[in-house]
């Protein structure tokens, strides 16, 4: 199997391209966790599949490391929006991607010799009802600062669905953010019953945020594309930010630049880079 891995922002999939290469469904979850393995597979945070679609150019499929698939992935769509113009499976500088959380419209930049240096998705409308992430409580209420028992502490937590689930809790200082020991008791907590994804965000200002994640089914990246997105709307959602401005999130492996529009969609917008080809024996 041939395969590409890339990156964006330091969040690393192994990148195949299904308009050329043949798997079968049943093989595709054992094959994520075997790619990802740093020290029998490639080493990655998962696996993405770049798919025909029959009502867009292109369909990703994204697998985290440990075999679970994933609705969204926002450093997935960058990678795949660079990999098919590129690949000239696309030839349009706009078009939509399909995910199975829905469509989305990308939009490539080019450099001066025709290379796709950023994109820009429009991610659509972040779902805000407990019923669209899922958590357990009452179907259409939001989950906005809502206080939650983990253990023996209390957090208040946010709930955002950018078509993955995200659970977003502000802290005073990122470089304190209990990352590694609340993320995966949030991440598996039996109100989440699809589990969900942990991001602790400090607010620097309303045009910057510090951000970290505990990814569902990957455990920490260098940084979520999604979870950037509804940690902006997070923001919003609790009077530290507004709408219409452009937010820099301060990822672990660099800079997204998050905007929720006055229409209701997010924009998002960062770089896409290859790492490298191959072929896996
Ligand atoms: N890294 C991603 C999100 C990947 C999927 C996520 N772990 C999930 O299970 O929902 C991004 O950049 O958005």
């Amino acid at each position: 199997m041939k395969f590409t891995k890339m990156h964006g922002l330091g969040n690393c999939y192994i990148y195949v391209n299904l308009f050329e290469e043949k798997l079968s469904e049943t093989e595709l979850a054992p094959l994520a966790v075997k790619v990802a393995n740093v020290n029998t597979g490639i080493g990655s945070d998962g696996m993405i599949l770049i798919c025909p679609s029959d009502i867009a150019p292109v369909k990703m499929r994204v697998f985290n490391n440990d075999g679970s698939e994933a609705k969204n992935c926002g450093n997935g769509l960058r990678c795949v929006a660079k990999y098919v113009y590129e690949h000239q499976i696309v030839t349009e500088t706009v078009f939509q991607i399909e995910t199975l959380g829905g469509l989305v419209q990308a939009e490539v930049h080019l450099d001066d010799e025709g290379k796709v240096h950023l994109v820009t998705v429009d991610m659509g409308e972040p779902r805000l009802k407990r019923s669209e992430l899922p958590m357990l409580g009452e179907a259409d209420a939001t989950v906005i600062n809502e206080l939650f028992q983990v253990g023996e502490e209390t957090v208040s937590l946010t709930g955002v669905s950018m078509g993955n689930p995200h659970a977003i809790i502000f802290v005073d200082q990122i470089e304190n953010a209990p990352v590694e020991t609340m993320g995966p008791k949030i991440e598996k907590h039996e109100k989440f019953p699809e589990w969900v994804n942990v991001e602790f965000i400090e607010v620097v200002s309303e045009t910057e945020l510090n951000f970290r994640v505990w990814e569902r089914g990957s455990g920490i990246t260098q940084a979520c594309g999604t979870g950037a997105c509804a940690a902006v709307v997070a923001a919003i959602l609790n009077n530290h930010s507004k709408k219409g401005i452009d937010v820099t999130v301060h990822l672990l492996g660099g800079d997204l630049i998050i905007n929720w529009t006055e229409s209701g969609n997010l924009l998002m917008t960062g770089p896409a880079e290859y790492i490298c080809r191959g072929e896996l024996m």
